[in-house]
């Protein structure tokens, strides 16, 4: 279980999380959603500490992210983007090295065919294509096995064939015990499978179950879009 509780944070003066209390279980998939510039992706930094929160604390399976900061990061995995890939390993080599970084045990080639990244295990990570990054990003966070994985916006860059499986691998993840929290700019891409949705506004959230209310009938009055009026013109 993920537990936050009073955490706040600012970039010099700009406030960006006021006061968030909530946990995550891990055996649950919660979908972070809100628009461009709001925070989702200062929140997820927050909470493996690559920000420093104000105040708050933070623990994961009873390990206080401070006090107890080893047990904590073994219980998690979060790779920014697909960006922070090492550019010259090959996808395998890559996913080797995290397996190996956290005594995971996970077999690498059955990950690989879980993935169908088969045709492209041996290339290097600085040739491929962004879908093909995403995927071995992914496996990455297969080859940790980490009770607890965040994820920022997985699912940029993906084909509907690669989108199922995706939704496919993160719903069996959840029936195999592992919390997930998955930010996304898009509330359709995320309630096939997520238990609850954290909207995000103002540095706050609202904690919907899915599932009880139509979400994009909540994003759309929560994060009102404006309709083009006649006098746009280029
Ligand atoms: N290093 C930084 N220094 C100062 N302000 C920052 C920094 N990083 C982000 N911000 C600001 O914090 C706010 C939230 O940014 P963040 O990247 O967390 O949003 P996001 O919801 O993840 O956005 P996106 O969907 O576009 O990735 C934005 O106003 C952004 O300009």
């Amino acid at each position: 279980m993920l537990e936050v509780s009073h955490l706040n944070f600012a970039y010099h003066k700009q406030p960006i999380l006021h006061d968030l209390t909530f946990t995550v279980a891990t055996d649950e998939i919660v979908g972070l959603v809100a628009p461009n510039g709001t925070g989702k992706s200062t929140l997820l930094k927050n909470l493996v500490g690559l920000l420093t929160p104000a105040s708050g604390t933070i623990s994961l399976n009873g390990h206080d992210s401070r006090q107890d900061r080893t047990a904590f990061l073994q219980n998690l995995f979060f790779l920014e983007d697909n960006r922070n890939l090492y550019e010259h390993l090959t996808a395998r080599e890559q996913i080797i090295y995290v397996q190996q970084m956290w005594r995971s045990g996970v077999d690498v080639d059955h990950i690989i065919d879980l993935l169908n990244m088969g045709g492209y295990k041996n290339k290097r990570i600085s040739k491929m294509s962004l879908g093909m990054r995403q995927h071995v990003l992914l496996a990455t966070y297969l080859a940790a096995n980490t009770p607890l994985m965040l994820f920022d916006e997985p699912l940029n860059g993906l084909d509907p064939t690669s989108m199922q499986l995706f939704t496919q691998i993160f719903t069996q993840l959840r029936a195999q015990g592992h919390g997930i929290i998955m930010s996304s700019h898009s509330v359709e891409n995320v309630t096939a499978m997520t238990d609850r949705t954290f909207f995000l506004k103002q540095g706050q959230l609202t904690v919907c179950n899915t599932g009880d209310i139509d979400l994009l009938a909540k994003y759309n009055e929560m994060f009102e879009v404006k309709a083009l009026g006649p006098e746009f013109k280029l």
